[in-house]
């Protein structure tokens, strides 16, 4: 078979798209230690070594201070005399100043944030507008700080400060204002803490370890790497994803990978790596701007194998594709090589001198899955559909090999256009009618295609090509065999791009997040899980179906609306894509002048309003069932989203949902996501498991029924292991765990494996809501039976023991009764059960 390379082309939102700045993001990191600890000392090591630019936080501020003009002097004076920190918006205005004249890409800030003022005013003005890569810590003994500081004073400093009367202050200042901003560091898994009670070199020495341990944790395990301490950290876990599917993210997350062809030169600057950018609030977006010069990502994410380490088997070039899933959004296409970039710039390039590695490396994304260990190294690569980069040999060799024509119908060149190379056309982003879009050029007779999107590309986007004997088919949005395609038809087709369902490059929607017009008795069907909580008859949908009177039905996911006259004019709309609710003053074809509720919802990056008006006079049940039930379903996260280091463990207790129940918890469950491990506890509910750590509960993981995808046991470099991946809608994270002895771990495995069976298929949602308003209000629950065009799944819970489980009847216990299968008491099982029968709902 052919061997091909799959490109997803991410599709992004517009939002992101549009909103992204055009800047590559500085970055930073922070230089932190006790005054004398040898910070200073330290960083013009790193600047002659590494090549960072290094900004003291002190030195600015002196600076100022001795400017004449300088209106902040005197203050500052009494402040550093005091041992006291400055306010922040005079430190962070030197700062950025000077990182903005300095032109630089990369910087050492030294001394700061050392205190909470300090931390503040920089996550509020600068933080989001650079990528904070670590904090650097300098540990030293105060007498030895103490005694360096009065040393740099009698040696001639000049400081202010370097005596004895200002230390006492300088050091109670740094462990009641500094050592908490360190702590808050430690906590997010910044930290690199380095021993600075010993020579200067003798530290630098540990710098260069640190950075360089840095490096090797993420190589590729098998490589002698180490999986990281951080790899729980969803920046870390955010790249699990690429193993799966190379580039989609939901759920708080964004990602675009760049294919080498994508770049605006890419035989010049070939991207190597992903680049990945943390968002104000939390997600993760692809790097504005264009990537010259910015190949590696300020992360850890780069890696570099060794020579002659094979990535892929070899790949034919040119080889046509055999078949073409035409109503894919996936746009296919083969794997063009290209000059290979051994120019590894970038900020973590110099991490190792050049002949501490291999000359003839490639980089290649990695694979920091907290559970790659579990993989087969080389095994693992073939499926990996990113933009990995071929090793030089294969390439080569590749390149030579000519395509067999034979297998494709048609003449070569003459039928079907035959490029090897997007070659320069008057295409123009300029002139196509939406953005972000996918695009045809005809003048290649459409085997090129260009995305285009922010500008970032050049004018003519982003281009690709199709394999030969394909041409890309505007109609379906990827290539297709070229007696398929109309190529001169696909400028008229150019519009397609403004349907948001068509536009690959416009994310669609998960079920519950629908928020469009559906046909009845498919989408108006409950799902499972889903109820009931309000019904509610005479409600006009004011701005869509003006006039009609219709239902509204409110559940735990949704909010549904038909017309009595005519249910198949109906619509969903999901609390997932909510944006407000809200209530307006309308003018109702039926009412006139009212109040009605209005709903802002987003999907696909559109938004779509809603405006419902209550037929009845003074009713206002419209009103408090859908906010309210809203309200539940956004503080009910935990039951349905995969959450990392949440607030979700107190005092080592879980702070229990409402509708959870613990099943078990055991101690002493190894998460494998570390080089060692973490110890931690394992706790496994109706809802979900969370793990946390021993040492910091604050580093724990919840992950609901709901977004697990499998959970397996397999053999690791750790021993047996418990292996349990999230979907993909969570980021499809591989979560290693282990307990000892190994009849534990199995029995662990069968617990969870039968009740991720039984909550998959009957899914606790977590929504409750309550009526406690006007009894005439409440929901007449006649109206359940006369609504016909809601159905209740039926058969679906074919699982014996969620049948069981699901005993809403089950007000009391049962009585108890002895069973002689188990030599124990039980509480009798419920007519039409048997325990055998319910023993067979676990894995064997
Ligand atoms: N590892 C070390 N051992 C001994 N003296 C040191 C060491 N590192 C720095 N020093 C000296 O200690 C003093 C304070 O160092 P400096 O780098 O200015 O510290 P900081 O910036 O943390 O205040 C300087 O005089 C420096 O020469
Ligand atoms: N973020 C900062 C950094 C330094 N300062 C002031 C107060 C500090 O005592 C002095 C000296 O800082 P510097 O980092 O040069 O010196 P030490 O680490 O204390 O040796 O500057 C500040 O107010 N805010």
């Amino acid at each position: 078979m052919p061997e091909i390379l799959i490109i997803i082309i991410h599709r992004f939102k517009y939002l992101i798209a549009v909103g992204l700045l055009n800047m590559a993001k500085p970055k930073v990191i922070f230089v932190l230690g006790a005054p004398g600890a040898g910070k200073g000392t330290q960083c013009q090591k790193i600047v002659d070594r590494f090549g960072y630019m290094h900004l003291s936080a002190g030195d600015l501020l002196r600076e100022e201070r001795a400017k004449p003009d300088s209106q902040y002097g005197e203050l500052i004076e009494s402040y550093i005399q005091e041992g006291k920190i400055v306010p922040v918006e005079i430190t962070c205005s030197l700062l950025e100043s000077a990182m903005k004249k300095s032109g630089k890409e990369k910087f050492l800030i030294d001394g700061f944030p050392r205190n909470q003022n300090n931390l503040e005013g920089w996550n509020k003005a600068v933080a989001q507008n650079v990528n904070l890569l670590f904090v650097l810590f300098f540990e030293c003994p105060r007498e030895a700080c103490v005694e360096r500081c009065l040393g740099r004073g009698a040696a001639g400093s000049g400081r202010s400060d370097d005596n004895m009367q200002s230390l006492q202050k300088r050091f109670n200042t740094y462990i009641t204002e500094t050592q908490p901003i360190i702590k808050y560091y430690e906590e997010r898994n910044l930290v690199r803490t380095i021993d600075a009670n010993t020579s200067p070199d003798e530290v630098f020495e540990e710098v260069k370890k640190q950075k360089r341990q840095l490096f090797r944790e993420h190589l590729l395990p098998q490589q002698g790497g180490k999986i990281p301490d951080s790899a729980l950290d969803p920046s870390r876990l955010i790249l699990n994803k690429f193993s799966q599917n190379g580039l989609y993210s939901p759920d708080g997350y964004h990602l675009e990978q760049r294919h080498p062809d994508s770049h605006h030169a890419p035989k010049q600057h070939f991207p190597n790596t992903v680049k990945v950018h943390p968002y104000q609030d939390n997600r993760y977006v692809a790097p504005p701007g264009r990537y010259s010069g910015l190949q590696t990502l300020d992360t850890t994410y780069l890696i570099r194998d060794p020579v002659n380490y094979v990535l892929f088997p070899p790949i034919r070039h040119y080889t046509p594709l055999p078949f073409f899933p035409q109503s894919s959004l996936k746009i296919l296409r083969h794997f063009k090589y290209s000059k290979v970039n051994n120019n590894h710039d970038g900020s973590w390039n110099d991490i190792l001198p050049p002949n501490e590695f291999p000359a003839k490396i490639v980089a290649v994304f990695i694979f920091v899955a907290a559970g790659l260990f579990l993989a087969d190294s080389v095994a693992i690569v073939p499926q990996y559909g990113g933009y990995a980069v071929a090793p030089v040999k294969l390439r080569q060799a590749q390149k030579e090999q000519q395509q067999d024509f034979s297998k494709i119908p048609g003449v070569p060149g003459v039928d079907y256009p035959l490029f090897h190379s997007v070659p320069p056309t008057s295409f123009s982003c300029k002139h196509v009618p939406a953005l972000p879009g996918i695009y045809a050029n005809v003048e290649t007779g459409c085997q090129a295609y260009h995305v285009c999107h922010d500008g970032r590309e050049g004018e003519q986007g982003a281009s690709f090509l199709c394999t030969n004997g394909t041409v890309f088919n505007q109609a379906e949005f990827a290539c297709d065999w070229w007696y398929n395609v109309n190529c001169h038809e696909a400028p008229n087709l150019f519009r397609l791009n403004l349907d948001p369902l068509k536009n690959p490059y416009v994310p669609k929607p998960k079920p519950e997040e629908l928020a469009k017009f559906v046909p009845v008795n498919k989408e108006m069907r409950l799902k499972i899980g889903e109820k009931i909580i309000d019904r509610l008859e005479n409600i006009e949908d004011t701005k869509g179906n003006g006039g009609d009177r219709g239902r509204l039905i409110v559940t735990n996911i949704r909010v549904l609306w038909h017309s009595v006259a005519s249910p198949r004019v109906n619509l969903s709309i999901g609390f997932n894509c909510v944006v407000t609710i809200s209530t307006k003053v309308v003018n109702s074809k039926l009412r006139g002048t009212t109040q009605a509720l209005h709903i802002l919802t987003t999907s696909n990056g559109t938004r779509f309003e809603f405006i419902f008006t209550n037929l009845v006079p003074g009713s206002m049940r419209h009103f408090t069932s859908v906010m309210g039930v809203h309200k539940a379903y956004i503080s009910s996260k935990l039951y349905r989203e995969l959450k990392l280091r949440g607030a979700v463990i107190h005092n080592k207790q879980l702070k229990i949902l409402p509708l959870e129940q613990v099943f078990s918890t055991l101690h002493g469950v190894w998460n494998l996501s570390s080089d060692q491990g973490s110890l931690g506890t394992f706790i496994v509910t109706n809802v979900r498991l969370v793990w946390f750590a021993d040492m910091n509960e604050g580093f724990n993981i919840s992950l609901p029924y709901l977004q697990i995808s499998s959970i397996r046991v397999r053999d690791s470099k750790f021993g047996t292991a418990l292996v349990v991946t999230s979907s993909d809608t969570s980021g499809s994270y591989i979560l290693g765990f282990r307990v000892d002895p190994e009849e534990k771990l199995r029995n662990l495995y069968k617990e969870l494996s039968s009740l991720h069976s039984v909550y998959k298929g009957n899914p606790i949602f977590g929504v409750e809501y309550k009526w406690c308003s006007n009894k005439n209000e409440e929901p007449n629950e006649k109206l359940v039976e006369d609504v016909v065009e809601i159905e209740e799944p039926k058969g679906e819970m074919s699982n014996t023991l969620a049948a069981y489980l699901a005993d809403e009847g089950h007000a009391k216990d049962r009585p108890p009764v002895y069973s002689a299968d188990l030599g124990l008491a039980i509480e009798s099982v419920k007519e039409g059960f048997t325990l055998q029968k319910l023993w067979e709902v676990l894995p064997s």
